[in-house]
């Protein structure tokens, strides 16, 4: 292996200057240098062993970032930050301050849109190709694309609008045939179809003619398009589409990949129109270990790349996800009638063992929010009782469907709402910040936001047997520890409580702070009530502690900005009671990247940061703060 290459490439300039034979050492060192720095950091593995000589061969061929290159969901684009000027910078990926972990325009010019959320990249692409279709400049826009983002309906939107075009945009598929599980659902079928032996050795060796002849261009393209079209794969979905077919390729060998982009590059100039490239690749390619599991080393934390990841000794508290998958089978046990649905996020949701135990009654519906509840929708019809567990910032895809297909029909549809609050390393893209904010002011719909392990199960049980719509929000990772329950007791609908009786302040807390207000509390002598619902607020509790307390303190891990809190003020602006209130939660910013603890403390919103801000604000009002007890040394 040609020894420091990568570190001679601080720019895709730098790359294009390297002779043809130096990419696959280069690619060799990349993938390694991929596999310490991620073993180091954490962060999404295998897709992004999967995308190097992807990443190499795009960037060698096209001129970025003048060319607009588009990656979609963007977790994997460590090889492209890499080549890009930030290497020496990946040693601080998804951590405050440091590289995120997905393409962000304001931290290269050649992160030509920010992404995370799946399957945006073709309309984006497309969107930057009108842009200079419009103003005359001459560049292409390439989308990239994988198998699971693909099956999203806003890709086949996207593909919709451009096909009719004549605009020099490609769209990359990359076809691992994997999403973050075992992909589902026809296109993925369909997709399999295309890459059966038959077709697939045969485009190969396109791929190997295409290099060894150098016919003119305009020929070489013709044949090119014809081996597409005719003789290799005929007439596939996307050519119905509108797009010139090409596949498909091994995105693992560059000696196909870089004549074929080559030939691509030369049909977009030539005025063909919209291309699509299917390059099939292999999820953790390089990495024996990630290979044969991909699922395990999709977005893992730190590990030693030697050995790979080892489960803890001891088993850790149950994650909220854990407690949901718990609460969801032991419903299941009793009740027939529940059917589970999650948009691609079987292990994230909790859900693997409820898919194991009721797979008729388990549905992965693929990248589809907006699909996966109107199909709940429609089961609630029926007398279903469906429960969707989806994370929050996802939901934020089906806000019309959550409205017009379940909460204007008064559906009873569960919605378990996972990553609710501050996620940490993912940042900003994936901050469940604003659930109760966009939830309670839909009629019919009710918001519960559960303060620990216990709650959250016998809240989700209350959900259940409630014939509404009922989200129930709970953040990533563990809580306190509170165990689970061992039978299937519901909490009161629309009832708090109070957890402890101060004086001057009482801090109404909503979800999981409570346990940190309470701390603050200690020092503050203040009341706390543990709201658990944001919708129906429990009025009496609100109104007792308004009328005996001088300040009101709301709190959640939600944006200030209509949540919980403002639901406070309406009450009591509605009931004519004047009372000063300070309102705790997430501010009206993006929360960026960082270890959670870490963000908490920087928002205020840490037991520390909670005490503190009370004071400032109400000083006069709580217990003064022990005077520091100086002890000098004996002299
Ligand atoms: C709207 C949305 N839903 C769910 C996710 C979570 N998610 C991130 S990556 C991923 C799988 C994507 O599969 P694919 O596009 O094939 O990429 P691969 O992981 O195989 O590289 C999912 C479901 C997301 N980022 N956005
Ligand atoms: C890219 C993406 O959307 C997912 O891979 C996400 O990063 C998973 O997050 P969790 O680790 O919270 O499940
Ligand atoms: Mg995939």
């Amino acid at each position: 292996m040609t020894q420091g290459l990568l570190h001679t490439i601080d720019d895709p300039a730098d790359l294009r200057r390297l002779p043809r034979a130096q990419l696959r050492p280069l690619a060799d060192e990349l993938r390694e240098f991929i596999v310490q720095s991620v073993a180091r950091t954490g962060g999404h593995f295998s897709s992004n062993l999967g995308t190097v000589e992807l990443t190499i061969a795009v960037h060698y061929v096209f001129d970025t970032p003048h060319d607009r290159l588009v990656w979609d969901v963007g977790h994997q684009t460590y090889a492209h930050k890499i080549l890009t000027g930030r290497r020496e910078r990946m040693a601080t990926l998804r951590q405050l301050g440091g590289l995120s972990g997905f393409p962000v325009r304001s931290e290269s010019e050649y992160d030509a849109f920010g992404t995370a959320h799946s399957s945006t990249s073709i309309s984006a692409a497309l969107g930057m190709a009108v842009a200079a279709h419009a103003k005359g400049e001459r560049r292409r826009a390439i989308a990239i694309i994988g198998d699971g983002a693909m099956t999203a309906g806003m890709a086949f939107e996207a593909l919709n609008n451009a096909g009719v075009t004549k605009l020099p945009l490609l769209v990359i598929l990359n076809d691992n045939d994997m999403s973050i599980s075992p992909p589902v659902g026809a296109l993925n079928r369909y997709l399999a179809q295309l890459m059966s032996g038959r077709f697939y050795a045969a485009a190969k060796q396109v791929g190997k003619q295409v290099l060894s002849v150098a016919p003119p261009l305009l020929e070489l393209a013709r044949r090119f398009e014809e081996h597409a079209k005719g003789m290799v794969v005929p007439a596939t979905l996307f050519e119905k589409f509108g797009f010139n077919y090409i596949g498909p390729i091994d995105g693992h060998d560059l000696d196909a990949l870089i004549p074929t982009l080559d030939n691509i590059r030369r049909l977009l100039d030539d005025g063909a129109g919209p291309q699509f490239l299917h390059v099939v690749t292999k999820k953790g390619q390089g990495y024996k270990l990630a290979e044969a599991d991909p699922v395990t080393y999709h977005g893992p934390g730190k590990f030693d790349p030697k050995v790979g990841i080892v489960p803890p000794a001891q088993p850790p508290k149950p994650t909220f996800s854990q407690v949901f998958g718990r609460w969801l089978c032991d419903m299941a046990e009793r009740d027939r009638r529940l059917v589970g649905i999650t948009p691609a996020m079987r292990e994230g949701s909790g859900m693997v063992e409820f898919h194991q135990r009721f797979p008729d009654r388990y549905h992965d519906v693929g990248i589809a929010e907006q699909h996966a509840v109107t199909f709940a929708a429609g089961l609630a019809c029926e007398g279903m009782k469906p429960v969707v567990a989806i994370y929050s910032t996802f939901l934020q895809r089906a806000y019309d469907q959550a409205i017009h297909d379940v909460a204007l029909q008064n559906l009873p549809v569960v919605f378990a709402l996972d990553r609710a609050g501050i996620v940490g390393a993912d940042g900003p893209t994936h901050c469940g910040a604003y659930d109760i904010a966009f939830l309670r002011c839909v009629p019919n719909m009710a918001v519960a936001c559960p303060a620990d392990e216990t709650e959250c199960y016998q809240l989700l049980t209350t959900a259940f047997e409630r014939d509404h719509p009922v989200a129930v929000r709970y953040p990533r990772g563990a809580g306190i520890g509170a165990p689970i329950p061992s039978g299937l007791q519901a909490l009161p609908y629309g009832r708090g409580q109070l957890r402890r009786q101060g004086r001057g302040v009482a801090i109404l807390a909503f979800g999981t702070l409570l346990y940190l207000a309470l701390e603050a509390a200690e020092a503050l002598d203040a009341t706390v009530a543990n709201m658990r619902w944001a919708k129906p607020l429990d009025r009496e509790l609100v109104l007792e502690l308004a009328a005996a307390h001088e300040a009101l303190v709301t709190l959640e891990e939600g944006s200030v900005a209509g949540g919980a809190g403002s639901a406070v003020m309406e009450l009591l602006a509605a009931e004519g009671i004047v009372k000063p209130v300070l309102q705790l939660g997430l501010p009206d910013r993006f929360v960026e990247h960082g270890d959670p603890a870490a963000l908490l403390a920087r928002l205020g919103l840490d037991a520390a940061g909670i005490e503190r801000r009370v004071r400032e604000r109400f000083g006069a009002l709580v217990a003064a703060r022990p005077a520091l007890q100086v002890v000098r040394p004996a002299a």
